[in-house]
């Protein structure tokens, strides 16, 4: 089965066209590919912090998650993030389901390891992929929240992209990232040149020359991880060109696909 896990980044989540789900949806009914989406929601998320006075910072990328912030951030991602794109997706045609990952313990989370300045942050170590077969057999696209529950119940709020990464690795899937942006850029005097593909090594260098900096250390590091585990293909889409995940789909064209070292004497 050809799964492809969608990650659709709060920074498009409130902007993604009508046509964009129509895609998912037609991809879906094509049965070339079969989508999961998983979603995040960072921006709406700092928003509702903003407006209830609650000091919200980041670190790496990774939001520092007290139990106060915890409350919003599940208040956010499993309600009105969840809920949009479901709907979306209902009025382009399409069943959806809407979950997070601690329904029907669908992804099992532990906190991150070295995590003291992070608090509440956690990564999935076991993902249900019976489950969302399940779904996908009975007609439904899986819309999955990232937050997730520890064996004690205990809840996390684990990054969207390292979420998808590791349903994406579960399921031996292709993982898109849609993003604000139309791939990983390299700014050389004031000029951005989008990089359509970009290396393990080259990753590194950029992160650690902070030429990729904030959300976009996150998503990297899922990527490269992705691709270690055995993932067949991984790519960072712009949600702003209502083609480009329909592009990859049927052609393959991507923003920037990220490659492994290994695969640059193949490409
Ligand atoms: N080298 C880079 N190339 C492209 N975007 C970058 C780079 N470094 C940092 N970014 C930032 O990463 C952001 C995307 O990550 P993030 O805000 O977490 O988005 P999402 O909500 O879609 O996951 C872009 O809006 C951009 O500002
Ligand atoms: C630990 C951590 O940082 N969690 C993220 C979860 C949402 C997310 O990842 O949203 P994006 O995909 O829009 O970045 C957060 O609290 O913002």
């Amino acid at each position: 089965m050809n799964f492809l896990v969608i990650k659709c980044g709060g920074s498009v989540i409130e902007k993604l066209p009508d046509s964009f789900y129509e895609n998912i949806v037609d991809i879906q009914k094509s049965g070339k590919w079969l989508p999961v989406i998983v979603h995040g929601g960072g921006p709406l998320i700092s928003s509702l912090l903003d407006k209830l006075n609650i000091e919200t910072t980041f670190h790496n990328g990774l939001r520092v998650t007290t139990q106060e912030v915890l409350d919003v951030v599940e208040f956010v991602l499993n309600g009105s993030a969840n809920k949009k794109i479901v709907r979306h997706l209902f009025k382009a045609g399409g069943k959806a389901l809407g979950m997070s990952g601690a329904d029907g313990n669908l992804l099992k989370a532990a906190p991150i390891e070295g995590n003291g300045d992070l608090g509440l942050v956690g990564k999935v170590v076991d993902v249900d992929t019976e489950l969302i077969i399940q779904l996908i057999e009975q007609g439904y696209i899986p819309v999955i929240s990232p937050i997730s529950l520890d064996e004690q119940g205990q809840n996390y709020n684990i990054n969207a992209d390292t979420a998808a990464s590791a349903i994406a690795q579960a399921l031996k899937a292709n993982l898109c990232f849609i993003s604000d942006i139309p791939g990983i850029w390299i700014e050389e005097d004031g000029k951005k040149t989008v990089l359509n593909k970009i290396t393990q090594r080259e990753v590194a260098e950029m992160v650690a020359d902070k030429k990729i900096v904030g959300g976009m250390v996150p998503k990297v590091e899922a990527a490269i991880d992705s691709l270690l585990e055995d993932v067949p293909e991984v790519v960072i889409l712009n949600g702003f060109d209502d083609k480009s995940l329909l592009d990859y789909a049927n052609n393959g064209k991507a923003g920037t696909k990220i490659i492994l070292d290994e695969e640059v004497t193949h490409v």
